[in-house]
């Protein structure tokens, strides 16, 4: 009986009758009589195929610089159904321009095998590259605004996966269909030379938050929604069964001098991150290969920050001030939070494609709440990474003890009370933790996917402060007395999120920095075609997510020393409850698409996504 090369089951690359086109497959089983495999396609297709149309995934050469052989916003739309095409191809629509003697011929030589199918394809991620690894069509979206430049050098690279193997089709028909290849890629060069700076809206289904309604509703009730809470907390008895308080008119709310006050903490800060000390790194790739450069400070700022309060204290500064001017200050920072974001829509205007965010969409609105330009900079000055973990985090910080301070002359105690100081001890904790470990922010979707604009402005510049703070700002009008046994067993729940949420931060990121760390050789790993491979035990084979675990157990932990007489000191566990589980869904989306079957298996695997036998 002769021998078969592939097992049923082995992910391969199956050549595209007609093509010399290589998709990743799965062998199902293999005729001994016709010597033939049947193989299935991503998109689901079934054919079968010679042994010498089917090459092991190791055989493909891998390409430098992690450009692309294709982009996805290439395919045919799902309804349009194609024989395997050259991946330098556009769909229909970007091609009407094109004269219809070109488009007859065409379509003419592509009159026989039909199907939906999806080709390997190299895609650049945001910030980082990574391989396209293969999803079915109707999953397509054209997030990567800089398509049309992506396309541009993609067909020169065209060659990495191209095979000399014999066609399945008659030799005389396959060099008729190279030759209208050859042509309708020279004329697409051309056409994309002309479109390289068009921008390419994602299609309307693809738009996360809830499209245009979703971000709009975000944008107006996340500032109405924090000044409630404020309000309701300040409130004798915080109940949500109260009726809340009504908003207090915008005059009583603005105060040109908290404005000011606010102003001079976010200029400090931009000096201490101004400052040539720390070491700088280098970003994730971006689209066109170029690496920014990063310095990281940020653990020295808070040094600094923590300086010039303690010489504040010390000269009498009344810290009392920010307390008894917290919805002021919340205002103030909302403006300046809106300004900003309106700066950075109107800079992003005239930013160049291959600066813009792969989640921005050319709708105005969606845009100006999801950010356009990936990474806005005056000249090195990085003002998505600053504000992601200065003014607001080492605000945070500072807030918490200015509601310190206000416990103590309020409730007129000679010490904090033990619930204040464990608040603000843990958070303190994680603060400086994200400080000290700056670097990974940079793998973060945050600064490779999203743009910067209103959503992460106002996460950053506003909801971190007024509302990370909230446990200590309830209790200083709402004592709870902690007894010693209570705090331990609240601080080993802290220390448990804290060792799995940075065991589990630590351990991807030593990974991702160098995979063949001997410290992580006894971890497993499944591979994927793009490169980077995923780690399937250790903490990242627990469940999928499991850090955000470690992060959640660690805000339990932050609301816990508040009691439970009312659910408002849980409103951080309960939202970032909500904030994690979109966000995993969101990279999970990413992730499949990054990663393809690999993910998949990924997922059999390690079938929890945040919460062991849960969710
Ligand atoms: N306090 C807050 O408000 C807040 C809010 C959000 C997030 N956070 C925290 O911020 C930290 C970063 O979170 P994040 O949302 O940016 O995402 P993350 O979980 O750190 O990163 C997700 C990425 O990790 C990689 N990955 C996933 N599974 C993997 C595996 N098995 N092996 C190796 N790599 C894998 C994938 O990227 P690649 O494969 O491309 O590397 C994936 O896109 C987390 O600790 C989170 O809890 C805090
Ligand atoms: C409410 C709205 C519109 C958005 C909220 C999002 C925003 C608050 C978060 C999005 C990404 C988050 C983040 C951290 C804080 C909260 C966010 C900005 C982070 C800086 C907290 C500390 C961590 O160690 C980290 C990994 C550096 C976090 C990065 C992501």
């Amino acid at each position: 009986m002769p021998s078969r090369k592939f097992a049923d089951g082995e992910v391969v690359r199956g050549r595209w009758p007609g093509s010399s086109l290589y998709y990743e497959v799965e062998i199902l089983s293999h005729d001994s009589t016709s010597q033939l495999y049947t193989v299935k396609y991503k998109d689901g297709t079934e054919l079968e195929l010679k042994e010498n149309d089917i090459k092991p995934l190791t055989s493909f050469r891998q390409r430098k610089g992690g450009s692309t052989s294709s982009s996805p916003s290439r395919r045919r739309g799902s309804r349009s159904r194609s024989r395997s095409r050259s991946p330098g191809r556009p769909p229909k629509s970007a091609r009407r321009s094109a004269s219809a003697s070109h488009q007859a011929n065409i379509k003419e030589a592509r009159r026989e095998v039909e199907v939906k199918l999806t080709p390997l394809i190299l895609k650049p991620f945001g910030n980082s590259i990574s391989r396209y690894n293969g999803e079915s069509e109707h999953t397509e979206r054209n997030d990567v605004p800089h398509k049309n430049t992506q396309e541009k050098f993609n067909l020169s690279q065209e060659s990495s996966y191209i095979s000399t193997q014999y066609s399945l089709r008659p030799r005389r028909e396959e060099v008729k269909l190279k030759e209208i290849d050859s042509k309708e890629e020279k004329f697409i060069a051309k056409e994309l030379a002309v479109r390289t700076f068009e921008v390419t809206p994602i299609r309307a289904k693809d738009l996360e938050f809830g499209g245009v309604p979703g971000v709009f509703l975000i944008m107006f009730g996340l500032p109405v929604f924090l000044f409630l809470l404020l309000l309701i907390c300040k409130q004798k008895d915080p109940s949500l069964l109260n009726f809340p308080p009504p908003l207090p008119a915008l005059y009583e709310l603005w105060e040109t001098r908290v404005f000011g006050v606010y102003l001079l903490w976010f200029l400090i800060q931009v000096l201490f991150y101004l400052l040539p000390i720390g070491k700088v790194v280098e970003g994730t790739p971006l689209i066109d290969g170029r690496r920014l450069k990063y310095r990281l400070n940020g653990f020295y700022a808070f040094i600094l920050t923590s300086a010039v309060i303690g010489a504040s204290l010390f000269q009498g500064v009344e810290f009392h001030y920010v307390y008894s001017h917290f919805l002021q200050f919340a205002l103030g920072a909302t403006v300046f939070c809106v300004v900003l974001s309106v700066y950075l829509y109107m800079r992003s205007l005239k930013a160049p494609q291959n600066d813009l965010s792969p989640a921005s969409s050319g709708n105005a609105v969606y845009d100006f709440f999801i950010g356009r330009e990936l990474n806005p900079r005056i000249g090195t000055f990085d003002l998505k990474y600053f504000c992601e973990l200065r003014p607001g985090l080492i605000g945070w910080v500072v807030i918490n003890l200015v509601m310190l301070l206000a416990e103590m002359k309020i409730q007129d105690r000679a010490i904090p009370s033990l619930a204040m100081i464990l608040v603000n001890s843990f958070q303190l904790l994680y603060v400086v933790d994200a400080l000290w470990n700056e670097e990974a922010l940079l793998t973060t979707m945050d600064i490779i996917h999203d743009g910067f604009g209103f959503m992460l402005a106002f996460g950053d510049l506003v909801w971190v402060p007024f509302i990370y703070s909230f446990q200590a700002f309830y209790l200083v009008s709402h004592p709870n007395e902690v007894s010693w046994p209570m705090a331990s067993l609240i601080i080993v729940l802290k220390l448990c999120g804290y060792v799995i949420f940075r065991g589990a931060n630590s351990q991807k990121n030593a990974f991702r920095k160098n995979p063949s760390d001997p410290k992580l050789a006894h971890l497993k790993t499944i591979h994927t075609s793009t490169g980077k491979n995923l780690l399937v035990s250790g903490w990242w084979g627990f469940v999928r997510h499991p850090n955000y675990l470690g992060d959640l157990i660690m805000a339990l932990a932050w609301s816990l020393p508040c009691g439970f007489n009312h659910i408002l000191p849980y409103f951080y566990v309960i939202y970032f409850t909500m904030l994690l589980v979109h966000r995993e869904a969101r990279d999970e989306y990413h992730c499949k698409k990054k990663y393809g079957v690999a993910w998949e298996k990924y997922c059999q695997r390690v079938p929890y996504r945040i919460f062991p036998y849960i969710y």
